[in-house]
């Protein structure tokens, strides 16, 4: 397993090794003591899988405010998104910059975002499967989000506008100056 800092401090590259084989492969997608090893020493509790049948499908920016925050490890299990983290951590020198990465069943990659970040992403590839593990349930009441076409993240989304399929609910997310929140 490959871990790689990303350009904000706390985020991370993980790319678990494929054993290929003539008849495809096997990875361990998951192993608590390999990410141990590499540091990372998160309890997972829930694991999520969302299908995404239309390219240029964008959910989030999302995130849940403490105590219910959310540790995110981010994988495509079939097709691309761009996998885009935005920091929250108001006393973080990064604060309100993001990172976006290609995740993809080709690349293997996972995303992987500690408390105080919002996370979201854009499919590149119909009929995309993105499962992930946080290490919190799900607490809407708890729910925070950021719009994600607010031009003060300025977010190089892989899509035109006008073809974005978002859910009703991410169209009325507030923007980044108006997001109230405390990490
Ligand atoms: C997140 C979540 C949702 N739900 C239910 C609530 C709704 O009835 C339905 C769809 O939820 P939502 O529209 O919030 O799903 P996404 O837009 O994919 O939300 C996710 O998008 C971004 C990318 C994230 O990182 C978050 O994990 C999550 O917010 O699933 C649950 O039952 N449990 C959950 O953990």
């Amino acid at each position: 397993m490959q871990v790689t800092d990303l350009e904000i401090e706390g985020l991370k590259l993980i790319v678990p090794q494929r054993f290929e084989d003539e008849r495809g492969f096997f990875s361990e997608t998951y192993s608590e003591k390999a990410l141990k090893e590499a540091g990372l020493t998160d309890t997972f509790v829930q694991d999520n899988f969302s299908l995404s049948t239309r390219r240029g499908t964008i959910r989030g920016l999302h995130f849940q405010r403490a105590p219910h925050a959310q540790v995110k490890l981010v994988r495509v299990n079939r097709g691309r998104i761009l996998d885009v983290a935005v920091d929250l951590r108001r006393s973080s020198p990064t604060y309100g910059k993001h990172v976006a990465v290609e995740l993809s069943r080709e690349n293997w990659g996972q995303l992987y975002l500690p408390v105080g970040f919002a996370h979201g992403f854009c499919t590149l590839e119909a009929d995309t499967e993105v499962v992930y593990k946080t290490s919190s349930p799900y607490a809407p009441e708890a729910e925070g989000g950021i719009l994600w076409s607010d031009p003060s993240l300025a977010i190089a989304w892989p899509v035109n506008p006008q073809d974005v399929t978002v859910s009703d609910k991410d169209t009325r997310l507030p923007s980044f100056a108006n997001m109230a929140m405390a990490f």
